[in-house]
């Protein structure tokens, strides 16, 4: 089957060459021709384990290619997946959904009819239906559909060829045919396929984002609760979780959620809510967002306290600038929100991550940034672990003291082994867990 994917971000392309590793004949367009230049020689834009390999396969199948030209691609094929991007609107919770728009005209003047617009991008809800009501203007006959995307970020490519459910929200028996053959393989390997409306499958997505943001923010108040009360979080986590109704996964309590979705997402809901008529109904979002920025002013009252009240003259040693590990990406980051608050009030900040560098430089240009985990650590008065990249599980803690000004480090991801810090002479320090006597 031929279709195209507009949009080649962190979903666009993931999508696209997964598309095409399932036979299909795809064409990946991006207004942003450095991306389609790179795409198109095997570069992937971003970092994602396996998406290297995947690229190349797929391009080198001839099934998939790129392009920047609209037209092309609105002829290329009946079925068009819209990726781009539906990030915070300034100074409002609601989404901006001018990429979206931009690219559903740009599409219609060249759709025949029985031509099928699907969009991806996280939406509110009835964005389908208002879009459906311009296409009868501007493309008679086509179609519009909603699929969200459930793939996480260091795990998309595994997640796109095995999601866990496919939602699809059509407004007719030819629309969900169409997506029933595209998604064929899957559908064979018996992933759960949920036909609805439009409406449905575009709140089934925010629903989800919101559901786990809410669970993050849960155990992050227990840690809260577990810090004045002297108990351990990681315990509780542990404990509450392991009731079947709850379950441990999205229960890791630290620094909180970031990254592209989760608090945009959360925001516009409200904001779409508020529109609706029922902004009280989600209401309790606000709290959950609230919670999670906390965390991260928490993080930094903690180090300040540490380095005896002031930051000024002060070395910090920070690993990891991305959002989670196996991503390089820096958007909303609670890593290097921390980082950059830390530097604003006098400290020296020095950075480090094994991928999201070139990212966090962009949007951080006043810390400064390594690829070496003992010079981020040099003549440090304090370590941050910020991002649980694996690779600081293994690092020596014996070996960095000796870098260090002062062996003091906050785990604000709870993923070091604090038994074995603390016998090599640190002083370690993990929000909502008891601290040792010294
Ligand atoms: N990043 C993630 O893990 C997930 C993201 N989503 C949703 O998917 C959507 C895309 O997210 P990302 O891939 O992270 O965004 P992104 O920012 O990485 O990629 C968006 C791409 O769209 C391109 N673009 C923008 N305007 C365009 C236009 N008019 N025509 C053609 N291309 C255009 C940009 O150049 C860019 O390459 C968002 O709505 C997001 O909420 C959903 C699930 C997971
Ligand atoms: O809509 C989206 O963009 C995506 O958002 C999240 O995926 P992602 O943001 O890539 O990564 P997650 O693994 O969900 O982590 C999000 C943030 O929550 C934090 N987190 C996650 C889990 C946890 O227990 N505790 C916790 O603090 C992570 O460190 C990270 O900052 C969802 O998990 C995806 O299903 C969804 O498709």
């Amino acid at each position: 089957m031929r279709m195209t994917v507009i949009g080649t971000g962190y979903v666009g392309v993931v999508h696209a060459a997964t598309l095409a590793d399932l036979g299909h004949e795809v064409l990946g367009a991006d207004i942003d021709e450095e991306r389609i230049s790179a795409l198109a020689a095997g570069i992937p834009p971003v970092y994602e384990p396996g998406l290297r390999e995947l690229l190349q396969r797929t391009v080198a199948s001839g099934r998939l290619r790129f392009t920047t030209d609209m037209a092309r691609a609105a002829r290329f094929a009946p079925v068009h997946f819209v990726c781009v991007g539906t990030p915070q609107l300034p100074g409002s919770k609601s989404a901006d959904l001018r990429s979206v728009e931009a690219v559903v005209d740009a599409l219609a003047p060249h759709l025949a009819p029985g031509d099928l617009i699907v969009g991806k991008s996280t939406v509110p809800v009835g964005t389908a239906a208002r879009l459906a009501e311009r296409l009868r203007r501007t493309a008679p006959g086509a179609g519009i559909a909603w699929n969200p995307e459930f793939l996480r970020e260091g795990f998309a490519v595994r997640d796109s060829a095995s999601p866990e459910r496919i939602v699809v929200g059509v407004a007719s028996g030819h629309d969900e045919a169409v997506l029933r053959e595209v998604y064929a393989p899957m559908l064979r390997d018996g992933v759960p396929f949920f036909r609805t409306d439009p409406n449905t499958a575009e709140l089934v997505k925010v629903a989800s984002n919101s559901f786990l943001a809410t669970k993050i923010s849960f155990i992050n108040a227990m840690a809260e609760v577990c810090d004045a009360a002297g108990a351990d979080v990681l315990t509780l986590a542990e404990a509450v979780g392991a009731d079947p109704r709850i379950g441990p996964r999205f229960l890791q309590p630290g620094l909180g959620f970031g990254g592209s979705c989760f608090p945009k997402d959360i925001r516009g809901f409200m904001a779409r809510a508020e529109e609706l008529g029922v902004g009280s109904a989600v209401a309790f979002l606000q709290e959950v967002d609230d919670i999670n920025t906390r965390q991260r002013t928490r993080t930094v009252e903690l180090a300040r306290g540490l380095v005896g009240g002031a930051f000024d003259g002060t070395n910090v040693a920070v690993l990891g600038a991305a959002f989670k590990p196996d991503s390089d990406d820096v958007r909303d980051s609670p890593a290097l929100a921390v980082s950059r608050a830390i530097r604003h009030e006098g400290a020296r900040v020095r950075v480090h991550d094994p991928e999201a560098l070139d990212n966090a430089r962009g949007l951080a240009p006043e810390l400064q940034y390594t690829l070496d985990v003992p010079k981020a650590c040099e003549e440090a008065d304090l370590v941050l672990h910020l991002t649980p990249w694996p690779e600081y599980q293994a690092i020596d803690p014996a070996l960095l003291a000796a870098q260090v000004r002062r062996p003091t480090v906050v785990d604000a991801r709870h993923a070091l082994d604090a038994a074995m810090w603390r016998r090599a002479g640190w002083s370690l320090h993990a929000p909502g867990r008891p601290q040792p006597e010294e």
